[in-house]
């Protein structure tokens, strides 16, 4: 089965089976808030939160390292394979900087975290990053890769740009995501 952007991967061919609770992805540049979201919203849903980044390391799905910007590649198919089972059955809160290699079946809404330049700039500087890395993530959100990335791999209606700057977005954002939980409880009756 093809994902968003035409690639395959062979977990695909692993049947479907009806969700009884929703898979959320919560994507955007590194540094907008996506692991502060991802947290809060699992402790008050319950959902299971998905590290991608941390769930690579542990289960070997890395393939090289990129000098250039000093993280380690995905081995995508692996990863893909791996989490198969566990996207089938739903409730989980996906969080990852990139979205257009998850089968597209796997999600019922799509969250981009957008920031300003200034926040991003602070909030990458104060984790460390310089250089090419620093630059090229300002880039990355100045040009709205990522939200570009999640309307051209997942269909219209459940891509949500959301911007978490301050804790009262972040609240104002966790309220939003539980309303569109409890709307798809109500329009998914088991
Ligand atoms: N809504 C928010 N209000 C204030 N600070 C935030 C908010 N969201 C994230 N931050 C801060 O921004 C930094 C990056 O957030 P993080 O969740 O790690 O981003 P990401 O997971 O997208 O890389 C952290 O220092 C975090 O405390």
């Amino acid at each position: 089965m093809e994902n968003g952007h035409g690639s395959t991967n062979c977990a695909s061919a692993v049947p479907e089976i009806k969700r009884e609770v929703p898979n959320i992805l919560v994507t955007g540049t590194p540094g907008v808030g996506k692991s502060t979201l991802c947290a809060k919203l699992a402790e008050i849903t319950e959902m299971r939160w998905l590290e991608i980044s941390k769930i690579a390391i542990e289960n070997g799905c890395l393939e090289e390292y990129d000098e250039v910007y000093k993280c380690p590649v995905l081995d995508e198919d692996k990863l893909m394979d791996g989490l198969e089972e566990i996207m089938r059955h739903g409730g989980n809160i996906v969080d990852y900087h990139s979205c257009e290699f998850f089968p597209e079946r796997w999600f019922d809404a799509v969250y981009v975290l957008r920031a300003d330049t200034a926040t991003l700039y602070d909030r990458l500087k104060a984790r460390g990053y310089e250089g090419k890395k620093l630059e090229d993530n300002i880039d990355c959100e100045i040009f709205q890769v990522i939200l570009e990335e999640a309307k051209s791999s997942y269909k219209e209606g459940i891509v949500f740009e959301i911007t978490s700057l301050t804790e009262a977005q972040l609240h104002e954002n966790i309220e939003k995501i539980c309303l569109w939980v409890q709307k798809w409880f109500q329009d998914h009756p088991t």
